[in-house]
C-alpha cells in the first residue's frame, strides 16, 4: 500500500510546493513530458504523487481519494461545508499569501465600511429596482461575511475569473476576490473597505479525515509528517 499526496499541478503553488518539500528531503517531480500530469517521490518511500488543480484538491481530501494535500486554505474553506470535520491543517507552508477581500469603485467616496456598503446597497436598489451585485467566485465566505457584516440589500453573481472587470463591464456593482499586491484592484480603480478581509489564505498542508489506511500506511504518514517537521 502507498499513500497519497496531492499537490498543485502546475503555476506558482507548484513550484514553491516542490521547493517546500524538497527543502526538507523530499523531492517532488513531474515526469514524462510537459503536458504529462505524472510525478515522482524521492527521499521517502510508499508515498505516491498526484498532481491536480488546487481547487480540485479539496474534494479529493474529503472524499478521502488523497491522504495528504497541499492548496490554499481560501479553496479548502469555500469548496468544503463544515471543513474542519473533514480535513486536519497540519501546516501553514508561508507562501501563496492572499487575502480575500471586498472592493468598491474608488469613485464610492461614501463607502468605505461594510456599514456604509449596506446602506449603499438599500439607496442602490431603490434607485435601480434591484440588487447591487457583486462578483465573486467565493460564494459561500462571502455571503457568511456579508451577513455577519449586517450587509443585507445584495445579490451575489459568479465570476471564475477577471474578477476585477466585472465593475467596469457593468456586470456587477463590487466585487469579492484575493488579493496579494493589490495591483489588480488599483489597476481597476477599486478599493478594499476598511474591516478586516473575509479570509487571510495561504498554500496548507492537509490530511484527509477520511482516507483509508493501513497500519504500514499510518507508518508512512508519521514518517513523512517527521521528515518535514509538521
Ligand atoms: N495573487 C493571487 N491570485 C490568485 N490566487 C492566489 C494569489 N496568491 C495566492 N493565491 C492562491 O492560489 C490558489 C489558487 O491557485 P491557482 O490559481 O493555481 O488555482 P486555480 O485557479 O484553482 O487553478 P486551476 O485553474 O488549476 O484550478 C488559491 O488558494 C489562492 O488563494
Ligand atoms: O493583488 P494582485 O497581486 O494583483 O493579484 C490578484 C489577482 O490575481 C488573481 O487572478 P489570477 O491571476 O489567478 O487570474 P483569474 O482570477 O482571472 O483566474 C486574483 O483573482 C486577482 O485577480
Amino acid at each position: 500500500m502507498s499513500i497519497k499526496l496531492g499537490v498543485p499541478s502546475k503555476g506558482r503553488l507548484m513550484e514553491k510546493t516542490f521547493d517546500w518539500f524538497a527543502t526538507r528531503g523530499v523531492v517532488l517531480s513531474r515526469t514524462g513530458s510537459d503536458r504529462e500530469y505524472a510525478g515522482a517521490v524521492e527521499g521517502i518511500d510508499n508515498v505516491d504523487l498526484v498532481l491536480l488543480s488546487a481547487g480540485e484538491i479539496p474534494r479529493e481530501l474529503a472524499s478521502g481519494r488523497i491522504h495528504l494535500g497541499v492548496t490554499g486554505n481560501d479553496l479548502v474553506q469555500e469548496k468544503l461545508v463544515q471543513w474542519d470535520q473533514k480535513v486536519e491543517p497540519l501546516a501553514g507552508l508561508g507562501f501563496g499569501r492572499a487575502d480575500l477581500i471586498v472592493a468598491v469603485p474608488q469613485c464610492w467616496v461614501d463607502v468605505d465600511t461594510l456599514d456604509d456598503l449596506d446602506g449603499a446597497a438599500a439607496a442602490f436598489r431603490k434607485r435601480h429596482g434591484f440588487r447591487m451585485r457583486i462578483a465573486t467566485k467565493y460564494h459561500r465566505l462571502v455571503r457568511d461575511y456579508l451577513r455577519r457584516g449586517g450587509v443585507a440589500d445584495y445579490q451575489l453573481v459568479d465570476s471564475q475569473g477577471a474578477t476585477e472587470g466585472t465593475v467596469k463591464n457593468l456586470t456587477a456593482e463590487a466585487i469579492a476576490d484575493i488579493t496579494s499586491t493589490g495591483e489588480t484592484l488599483r489597476a481597476n480603480h477599486l478599493k478594499i473597505l476598511a474591516e478586516d478581509p473575509v479570509l487571510r489564505s495561504e498554500a496548507t498542508l492537509f490530511r484527509s479525515r477520511s482516507a483509508p489506511m493501513a497500519g504500514a500506511d499510518r507508518d508512512t504518514i508519521s514518517e513523512l509528517r517527521i521528515k518535514l517537521g509538521v
